[in-house]
């Protein structure tokens, strides 16, 4: 069964009205330089890659997070946030698939970097706090292949379906960002139910290449089970919600 659209989630999810949702639209002409933002500091250990499933609304690649190999400090932040899993948002067809947009442009998919504050015990617990998570965005602009990117696509024959899963190791994810990390930041939220208002995002501004081809691949996952009637996972995104007034600050002049 297909699940409800991100029209319908305020049924279940109230939240999706609240006051700090995401994704927004960034205009870069409305976000304010902020000196005192310091730079994005993401340290991943290979080793704590753990598996890459099909969760029936993306893939994602999880990380082992018991300790603080996979971190990311400074940036926005303070403390320690470890890096939780990796996931994706695309679309039918080129012209869209990212959840945030830059002064209304689209981009064929965006990469979400999940990483949860450890002054809390757990993902699950920071999930609930206002400063519980931090989630770095990098946009896929379609361009030269991806070799980094290619190793993921490379297992999605195992995955096609919801549920599927396989052991995925020694991925660094520091080769999907992108040469500069200069980033836009502001409050907001999980763009996928529950929908909490608990995430601090943080924009990359620069994008990274995907081909044509490799986007084609994305698309040939699928929402559905073994079993079900087939449907394509794509246009997993959700659109732009109001700003409700929120500012948007840049690391960059
Ligand atoms: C509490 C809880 C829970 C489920 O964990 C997640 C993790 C990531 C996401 C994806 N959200 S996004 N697109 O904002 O990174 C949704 C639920
Ligand atoms: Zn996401």
């Amino acid at each position: 069964k297909v699940s409800a659209g991100p029209d319908k989630w305020s049924d279940n999810f109230p939240i999706a009205n609240g006051p700090r949702q995401s994704p927004i639209d960034i205009v870069p002409g409305d976000a304010s330089f902020d000196g005192g933002l310091k730079p994005l500091k993401l340290k991943y250990d290979p080793s704590t890659c753990l598996e890459i499933l099909n969760n029936g609304h993306s893939f994602q690649v999880t990380f082992v997070d018991d300790t603080d190999s996979s971190t990311l400090t400074d940036g926005p932040i303070s403390g320690i946030y470890r890096l939780k899993q990796f996931h994706f948002h695309w679309g039918a067809s080129d012209d869209k698939g990212s959840e945030h947009t830059v002064a209304g442009t689209k981009y064929p998919a965006e990469l979400h970097l999940v990483h949860w504050n450890t002054k809390y015990a757990s993902f699950g617990e920071a999930a609930s706090q206002p400063d519980g998570l931090a989630v770095v965005g990098v946009f896929l602009k379609i361009g030269a292949e991806n070799a980094n990117l290619q190793k993921v696509l490379d297992v999605f024959d195992i995955i096609r379906a919801k549920g599927k899963q396989t052991s995925f190791a020694n991925f660094d994810p520091t080769t999907l960002l992108p040469g500069s990390l200069d980033y836009w930041t502001y409050d907001g939220s999980l763009t996928t139910p529950p929908l909490l208002e608990s995430v601090t995002w943080i924009v990359c501004k620069e994008p990274i290449s995907v081909s044509s081809g490799q986007m084609a691949k994305f698309r040939s996952l699928l929402f559905s089970a073994e079993g079900e009637p087939e449907c394509c996972m794509v246009d997993n995104y959700r659109p732009p919600q109001p700003l409700k007034g929120r500012a948007v600050r840049a690391s960059f002049k």
